[in-house]
């Protein structure tokens, strides 16, 4: 996705926003600032009051007061819309790929003659339309027939183009990319307005963010602090009477000082800024190219701690290609590439398709027509993990090493011994063997070659550093998965996995109380993807995967996970750094306001007055002053995120307490001061 910054534009919208947000269904959302937005409300009432006599407090100084909460609430507006900001201008960008294209509806699958043109947004699910290089995939969807490369530069920011195919996990197609040889026949999966660009915008622009369980655990707990202060402020507007009489000396607490002390005293500094640290999580994620369907999985990424990898088109480039026949004793290896061929004709992956091309280019053996004997096609399934065909009392079956194995045993075959060190030649260099049989006579294997993605390596090192456990989980078998696994580094592996074994190894660690994430692109990761707290789907996977992960990685890489557990983490860090500081802070205000609230009911208070305030009003403007500029002031930390280190969590925590708590605690006191020394330098009291 193309890196937005923040720049002019999305500072002049955000000042916009900030009064567009004034509104009061939008206030309503946030009960904190809502407080804020109240009291603003009601110190402006006073102020005009005053004129018609009706004097709470010097009209002057009342003012002053509604001023700096029309400040302090348009603060708290512009930190979460310049946040939204950098997603609007990348939303922006991406409408520009969503142009209505004239598309090609078929209306079968076999006559690509037959067609009427129609405008993309009037597709439904289930159309066929036919692309060529140079047009512009319509509609999201899966193809059918056909192999093309595709540019995705306009969703994924990588201009290399990526193969998409039919049959295997290479299947689907994003509308808004361009074809850029050959064609393919696509099959609509999604109608116009909830397409993946849709989304991708709705993502990108906010517009569907929901609050995160932690969110709103949250703001219950800044809501009842808000509460209490509001009920102790409330009861010291009597008390203050009925002290006033007793004493006999003094004025009472003004209406407007019972407001700016209940909006000093509120978590006003974490309220405002709550939004902004989820969408600027939400934003960094982003930038990180990745779509993150939920703030709850972004926060479940911060405490991951094993994460599952799917091998075929995950670890490894995933495009298996059939290299070379390797026959069992006794078998010529034309018989073997026959049977080989025969027996992937139907075979619509992309792994059956390389073995009826090499079959060809060895052999020069060609597809046959098996119309007419009758050939039942058994399909590829990652249940069985075989495919194959009968004909005429033949039966050809090829597929993983214990599958065949199995099947060859059950048909009261025999598996040969030399097959087996055929097996481990090929599995031992990461290849795997794909094993075919004629009747129960197994004939040899075929060796499908594929390639470790660049730079894993080290990478899924970093992610033991960060104390994540890294397991691959593959269909393919132990040998296979060995290599492979020994080649990535990843720290363990589980072979000759159905997608019923990937569901049940999440579970299990999830029962022993661990949180996973699950990379994967295949349909038979999806139910494995569902389950897992954290789903990475890789963009290259199918609709299926896409589907059931909560997370887009548009780059399709293995160890993105890295980046985000990294702004997981950076994400839960800065909310409880930022709400350490802002109680902290309003429990310093608390200390120093009270007292001298009451100087003109108790003179004798003003030995409380550590600080020195000049008089009680210059003291309250001082402190709601700093109460409003501590929001901008730490808006970049919001954005921006506190500092990540790769320290265990319960350093982590004293480090934050202290710098956060502690300096929460200080800030107030010295900032307060120096805002009443300028008011009464500067002569505006
Ligand atoms: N077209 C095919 N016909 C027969 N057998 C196949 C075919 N494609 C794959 N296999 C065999 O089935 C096994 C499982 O394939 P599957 O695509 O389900 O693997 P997976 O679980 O996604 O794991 P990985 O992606 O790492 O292979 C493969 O390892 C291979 O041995
Ligand atoms: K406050
Ligand atoms: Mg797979």
């Amino acid at each position: 996705m193309n890196g937005k910054h923040i720049n002019k534009s999305i500072f002049n919208d955000a000042f916009r926003q900030s009064l567009v947000k004034l509104s009061p269904r939008v206030q309503l959302k946030n009960p904190v600032m809502l407080v804020v937005y109240i009291g603003a409300i009601i110190t402006t009432f006073l102020y005009i009051l005053s004129f018609m006599g009706i004097k709470d407090e010097n009209s002057w100084y009342t003012l002053d007061i509604a001023l700096i909460l029309w400040l302090t609430v348009l603060f708290a507006n512009f930190a979460e819309s310049i946040a939204e900001g950098r997603g609007r201008a990348q939303a922006e960008s991406l409408r520009s790929a969503k142009k209505d294209v004239k598309a090609k509806k078929l209306k079968s699958a076999t006559n690509i003659d037959e067609f009427t043109e129609v405008l993309s947004n009037t597709l439904k699910k289930g159309d066929l339309v036919f692309v060529v290089a140079g047009n512009q995939i319509p509609m999201d969807g899966e193809v059918i027939d056909g192999a093309a490369s595709v540019d995705e530069s306009a969703i994924t920011g990588e201009s290399a183009p990526v193969i998409r195919e039919s049959g295997g996990d290479r299947s689907a197609v994003t509308g808004g990319t361009t074809v850029v040889s050959d064609w393919l026949i696509i099959q609509v999966t999604a109608e116009a307005g909830e397409s993946f660009l849709d989304k991708m915008i709705a993502m990108v622009e906010g517009a569907t963010r929901k609050k995160t369980p932690n969110e709103i655990a949250l703001q219950i707990l800044l809501v009842t602090l808000t509460i209490i202060f509001l009920v102790v402020t409330a009861t010291l507007l009597p008390f203050s009477k009925f002290v006033g009489k007793l004493a006999g000396s003094g004025t009472a607490i003004s209406i407007t000082n019972v407001i700016a002390l209940l909006v000093c005293l509120a978590p006003t500094t974490i309220g405002a800024l709550l939004s902004s640290i989820g969408i600027a999580g939400m934003s960094r994620l982003n930038q990180a190219n990745v779509l993150a369907m939920s703030g709850r999985a972004i926060e479940a990424a911060g405490d991951v701690d094993i994460l599952l990898l799917d091998k075929t088109g995950t670890i490894t480039l995933g495009n298996r290609q059939a290299s070379e026949f390797i026959p069992v004793c006794n078998v010529e290896e034309r018989e073997l590439a026959d049977a080989a061929q025969l027996s992937s004709l139907a075979d619509e992956t992309a792994e059956g398709r390389s073995i009826v091309i090499l079959a060809k280019e060895k052999f020069d053996i060609r597809g046959r027509d098996l119309s007419q004997l009758n050939a039942n096609f058994i399909e590829f399934s990652a249940r069985t993990r075989m495919s194959g065909v009968d004909f005429g009392g033949n039966e050809i079956r090829k597929g993983a090493v214990d599958a065949i194995k199995n099947y060859v045993l059950q048909k009261g075959g025999e598996y040969p011994s030399d097959c087996d060190q055929i097996v481990q030649r090929v599995a031992g260099a990461g290849g795997t063997p794909l094993v075919v049989a004629h009747n129960a006579k197994v004939l040899g294997v075929i060796y499908l070659k594929d390639i470790v993605k660049n730079g894993v390596k080290e990478r899924f090192s970093d992610l033991r550093k960060m104390g994540i456990k890294t397991i691959m989980i593959t269909g393919d078998n132990p040998m296979t998965a060995a290599a492979i696994a020994a080649e990535a580094g990843v720290d363990d592996f589980l072979a000759e996995a159905t997608p019923e074994a990937k569901l049940a190894l999440i579970r299990d660690y999830q029962t022993k109380g661990h949180l996973v994430a699950m990379t994967g692109d295949g349909t038979n990761d999806a139910p494995a993807l569902a389950q897992a707290d954290v789903a990475v789907a890789m963009n290259t996977g199918t609709q299926a995967a896409k589907e059931a992960g909560n997370m887009v990685d548009l780059d399709s890489s293995p160890t993105k996970l890295i980046d985000i557990v990294r702004i997981g983490k950076q994400l839960l860090m800065t909310r409880g750094a930022l709400t350490t500081f802002s109680v902290a802070n309003d429990v310093a205000k608390y200390f120093a306001i009270i007292p001298v609230l009451f100087f003109g009911i108790f003179p004798q208070l003003t030995t409380l007055n550590i600080l020195g305030f000049t008089s009680t009003t210059s003291a309250i403007l001082s402190a709601i002053i700093y109460n409003a500029l501590i929001i901008v002031f730490l808006i970049p930390l919001a954005l921006k995120g506190v500092k990540y280190r790769e320290l265990p969590a319960g350093k982590l925590l004293k480090r934050n307490i202290l710098i956060y708590g502690l300096g929460g605690v200080i800030a107030p006191f010295l900032a307060i001061k120096l805002i009443d020394m300028i008011l009464t330098v500067s002569g505006l009291l």
